[in-house]
């Protein structure tokens, strides 16, 4: 029996550094999500498949790609679409990651081993964990409260009756997880990396993973965006700073021809160019990230192309707002890790302070609790009020970037302020770019998720339209990682599944 390959990756929210993570003198917090992408790699079962790939969501319908490899003798590769339907980001991950094997494998005189890799062809299921797309039709087709116990409840991988390009997402990045997943599992695959290298966060192997990745990412899209998405999937949650987009300006510029692509590995191998920072972070011990998906019905649009513009035709006042956004954003980061350590070093003190804090009134928690713990700490404390100014300062640069950018829109504002009024919530904000799409929260969660905080927000949520929680925490397994079927719940059957 042929081995499976499989690899998730998790999907993200940007809690602090929206645009400025766009500059390489700012970093963005980016926190992975528990909810993930995996790519499944199997050998074809009909015979007569080689060179032939198959990629399919069973998740949705009509969602099947197929492709035709052809690797020449001189080590060169052609993938070419042989499906009507086409899926750009998937197409670019095979693609750059069979022409980077083939370099790769070529170099050290393993040329064969690519072809023997797709003697029988290769099916890759790619599947995302529900919280990628809004399960609010879901629950009520099913007749469910909008909690996180009801999505618990629900199928894993639920499939959608719905085409791809129709799904509603709820901006977890499936994009970037699905890459991740997808480059990741084929370069073990094509044993280009060892799973034992990729096992490391530091190694070349995770990084040669993250910088197809990027590059792939930006293919697909057209553009180089900041890359934090496509980071935190590939090295968990973390303090991102960018790497200079000048790096990928050669292989942007080629276009899609093969003739005119340079060499990948070169340019995609670690080294000192990729000049991108990660600083690992995590959210202290019994503080729970809780997402809404914020199902409005409308499109955001794209509101970076506005706010850079803005920065661009009001330089003084621009970098004076980001800055002090800055340093709202960085004492956020402080403060999380104050909290660590104040659990690493006291943790009796410190568990005893989250209870009696998931408890107090919220003008409690803001105005003595957190204090009294940040004091323990030796940073002072900022947290809730910290982010009430990351708030209106980011409001602020939404109003001077123009009228039609709604950074954090009304709608927004008042949701988020009942929502922080509530009993044991620390703080939260819009998350990435902002707009109408989603929001996220900081709560205290003293029990492992039956605390009183998390169902005084659910029991908030239900009486506004169109809001309910997503299931995700933060990861707990970091960034990407090697899988076993079986041990994933749902995920075999949504592998078998054709529709
Ligand atoms: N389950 C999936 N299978 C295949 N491709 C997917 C899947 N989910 C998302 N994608 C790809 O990712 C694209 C969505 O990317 P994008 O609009 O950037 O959204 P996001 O913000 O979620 O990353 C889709 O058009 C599709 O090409
Ligand atoms: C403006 C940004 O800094 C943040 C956008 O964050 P989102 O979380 O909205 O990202 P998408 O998944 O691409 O929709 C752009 C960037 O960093 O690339």
């Amino acid at each position: 029996m042929s081995t499976t390959t499989v690899v998730s990756a998790p999907g993200k929210v940007l809690i602090a550094g929206g645009y400025l993570v766009l500059d390489q003198k700012y970093t963005g917090l980016v926190i992975s999500a528990s909810s993930r992408f995996y790519a499944v790699i199997q050998d074809c079962q009909q015979p007569g498949q080689a060179g032939q790939i198959i990629v399919r969501s069973p998740q949705f319908i009509g969602a099947e790609w197929t492709y035709s490899v052809t690797i020449h003798d001189d080590g060169t590769v052609d993938v070419s679409q042989t499906s009507e339907s086409k899926n750009k980001f998937v197409y670019y991950a095979l693609k750059y990651t069979l022409i980077l094997a083939s370099e790769r494998l070529l170099s050290v005189g393993s040329a064969r081993s690519l072809r023997d890799s797709l003697q029988h062809g290769l099916d890759i299921a790619a599947v995302g964990d529900n919280d990628f797309y809004s399960q609010q039709a879901k629950l009520r087709e099913l007749s469910l409260p909008s909690t996180v116990a009801s999505l618990a409840s629900i199928t894993p991988f639920c499939p959608q009756d719905v085409r791809l390009d129709n799904v509603n997402k709820t901006g977890m990045g499936s994009s970037a997880a699905l890459i991740t997943s997808v480059v990741s599992a084929l370069l073990l695959r094509f044993k280009v990396i060892t799973r034992e290298e990729f096992y490391r966060p530091d190694s070349d192997a995770r990084k040669l993973a993250h910088n197809t990745a990027q590059f792939v990412h930006c293919f697909a899209q057209g553009k180089v965006g900041s890359g934090f998405d496509v980071s935190a999937a590939v090295f968990g949650s973390q303090l991102y700073m960018r790497f200079n987009p000048v790096l990928l300006d050669g292989l942007m510029k080629g276009g899609d021809t093969a003739s005119r692509m340079l060499p990948l590995s070169p340019a995609l191998s670690p080294g000192s160019h990729w000049d991108y920072r990660t600083v690992p972070i995590h959210l202290p011990p019994l503080v729970r990230l809780l997402l809404a998906d914020v199902s409005a019905g409308s499109d955001t649009p794209s509101l970076a192309s506005k706010v850079l513009k803005w920065r661009q035709e009001t330089a003084d006042e621009a970098d004076a707002l980001w800055a002090a956004i800055d340093t709202s954003n960085q004492t956020l980061a402080t403060q999380l890790r104050h909290l660590f350590d104040l659990h690493e070093r006291q943790s009796d003190l410190y568990v005893s302070a989250v209870k009696r804090m998931s408890l107090a009134p919220s003008s409690e928690v803001r105005g003595s609790a957190l204090f009294i713990l940040a004091e323990l700490t030796t940073g002072g404390y900022l947290c809730p009020s910290g982010l009430a100014n990351t708030r209106a300062l980011m409001r602020q640069m939404g109003k001077a970037a123009g009228d039609d950018v709604h950074i954090e829109p009304d709608t927004q504002t008042e949701l988020l302020d009942a929502s922080i009024a509530q009993k044991g919530v620390i703080c939260g904000g819009v998350p990435g770019a902002g707009g109408y799409d989603a929001i996220w929260l900081l709560v205290f969660e003293p029990n492992n998720g039956t605390s009183e905080p998390l169902s005084a927000v659910e029991k908030l949520w239900e009486q506004f339209p169109n809001v309910s929680p997503l299931l995700a925490t933060e990861s707990k397994d970091g960034g990407a990682k090697v899988e076993d079927i079986d041990k994933v719940p749902g995920l075999r059957a949504v592998v078998q599944m054709r529709r």
